[in-house]
């Protein structure tokens, strides 16, 4: 049984086959704090269940899809137990993500960054706008990623590949990551005119055998994902106690770049 999680920062609405779930805290471009990552969590669980729905849309609101975890709300600091109860929660809603028995697109307009960009990498299919950046830049404060970024990098990209973007932390544009095998399409022209065509050729398929398709790769990959999940878990405990992670969102809060110590 999942505890109900009702939040305004994250917005739901339901067309036909269609759900499209909104991150909603334009200001901070969507950046994700605890009550959106429950709040989304809750609402995917939801949508597991629905019998109408087969394909969840996740986007932003406003000029970026996520700008990754609310570094405001980072300084405030935890202790160490409320920090692995925040941990948890985005496993959660990452293995929720993963795994949910619809077809799930990430439509990225602006930026992804940080757990934004774990988050879309969690979807079966990326789609970004061209103007775009994509960055998997948890290392530009002093952390590793988190929200599996460690398992979809090596799935997309391999471990090698992947190792050298996380610790490389730049933004990539869209075009930079599609070339890559990053991301899955670089759209043209409206982004919502083209959500509405892939959502149109989607559901001209059999959906249902794109389901278990989905279904088996979500199953196999299972352990695999909460191992990486469970190490990502601990050592960004660790990263959160270092210097550089505190010289990090100084930094990023002054608008100026970190002087970082390996401390
Ligand atoms: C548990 C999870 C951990 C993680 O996810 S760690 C990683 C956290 N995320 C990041 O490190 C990314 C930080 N943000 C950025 O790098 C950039 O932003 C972007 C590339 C996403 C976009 O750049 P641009 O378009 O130039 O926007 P802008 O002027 O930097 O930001 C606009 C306003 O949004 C606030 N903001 C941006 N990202 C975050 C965030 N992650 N947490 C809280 N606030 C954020 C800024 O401060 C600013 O606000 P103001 O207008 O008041 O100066």
């Amino acid at each position: 049984m999942t505890t109900e999680f009702k939040t305004d920062t994250v917005k739901v609405s339901v067309e036909g086959k269609v759900a499209t779930v909104e991150l909603n805290r334009p200001e901070s471009l969507n950046a994700l704090d605890l009550e959106m990552i429950r709040g989304l969590a809750w609402n995917l669980k939801e949508l597991c269940i629905s019998d109408e729905v087969e394909i969840v849309l996740l986007k932003g609101a406003g000029r970026a899809f996520s700008s990754g975890g609310d570094i405001k709300t980072m300084l405030a600091g935890s202790n160490e137990s409320d920090f692995y109860g925040i941990m948890e929660s985005i496993n959660e809603l990452v293995t929720t993500l993963y795994s949910m028995p619809k077809l799930t697109i990430s439509a990225i307009n602006g930026a992804a960054a940080g757990l934004g960009f774990s988050l879309a990498l969690a979807t079966d299919y990326i789609m970004a706008d061209p103007g775009s950046k994509l960055a998997m830049n948890f290392i530009g404060i002093g952390l590793i990623p988190d929200g599996g970024g460690h398992f979809f990098m090596k799935q997309r990209l391999g471990e090698t590949k992947a190792k050298h973007h996380i610790w490389e932390g730049k933004p990539m544009t869209a075009a930079q990551a599609l070339e890559i095998g990053l991301i899955d399409e670089v759209t043209e022209g409206d982004l919502n005119e083209a959500i509405a065509i892939k959502l149109e050729e989607w559901q001209q398929k059999p959906l249902q055998a794109m389901i278990k398709t989905k279904k088996i790769y979500a199953e196999e990959n299972r352990t695999s994902l909460l191992k990486f999940l469970e190490l990502e878990k601990y050592a960004q405990y660790k990263m959160r106690q270092t210097e550089d992670h505190k010289e990090g969102i100084q930094a990023f809060l002054e608008k100026r770049k970190p002087h970082f110590t390996g401390k």
